[in-house]
């Protein structure tokens, strides 16, 4: 399966921040038992590089990628710490250049037409819609829809169990970002159990969506 067909076939991305590299395999493996098997690290933080490598060799079943990569030199730590995939919050034409470079999926954020089309110009068929909520939310992505039937999104910011399914629910939707599950405050107080089964109520309303 290919890594884009991972991330559809979960149909959750978790946007985990890892303030400790400490909590990266705990993290992971509380994911894992919730019956989630993909997750993206942001480098919001300073230990995402290591945490992403942690994850990489100790837990290999977990489909790891990079989040909030804001530049091209982010796109090589996060790679070499071994990412699978890169997400961003924007469309920055230099890390998707160096994505491409470095032959590693990206799923660059957009909230509107023209977001849509640079990303088409650039070879892409799959965008993160960011920040979902504030930008218009499910209505705003159906009306994407229209002129852009064959672009896929992955809606993040603003997700929660109460929504989850309304996104879920449209066509051009792989899959849907969030923290919901994975919340700063859950890892730094170690809550680990709570994190799985939040996982588990969340990845049970996909499947049910
Ligand atoms: O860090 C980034 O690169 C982002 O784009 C932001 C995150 O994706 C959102 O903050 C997640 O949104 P919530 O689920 O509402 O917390």
């Amino acid at each position: 399966m290919s890594i884009i067909d991972r991330i559809g076939a979960a149909r959750l991305l978790p946007v985990v921040v890892l303030e400790r590299a400490e909590d990266a395999v705990p993290l992971a493996r509380a994911l894992l038992a919730g019956g989630l098997d993909v997750a993206e690290v942001t480098f919001r933080s300073d230990a995402a590089e290591e945490s992403i490598a942690r994850i990489a060799r100790e837990v290999p079943q977990m489909l790891i990628g990079a989040g909030t990569v804001l530049t091209p030199g982010q796109v090589d730590q996060a790679v070499n710490a071994g990412a699978k995939f890169l997400v961003t919050p924007g469309y920055n034409p230099a890390v998707v250049a160096q994505a491409a470079a470095c032959g590693v999926p990206i799923v660059p954020g957009v909230n509107n037409p023209t977001g849509v089309e640079t990303a088409m110009s650039a070879g892409l068929s799959l965008v993160k819609f960011f920040p979902a909520g504030p930008s218009g939310g499910v209505p705003f992505i159906k009306a994407l829809m229209g002129p852009y039937g064959a672009m896929r999104f992955i809606p993040t910011g603003g997700i929660s169990a109460a929504n989850l399914k309304d996104y879920l629910a449209l066509k051009a939707v792989l899959a849907c970002g969030g923290s919901w599950m994975v919340e700063p405050a859950l890892i730094r107080a170690g809550a680990f159990d709570r994190i799985t089964e939040l996982t588990a109520e969340a990845v049970a309303l996909a499947r049910s969506a």
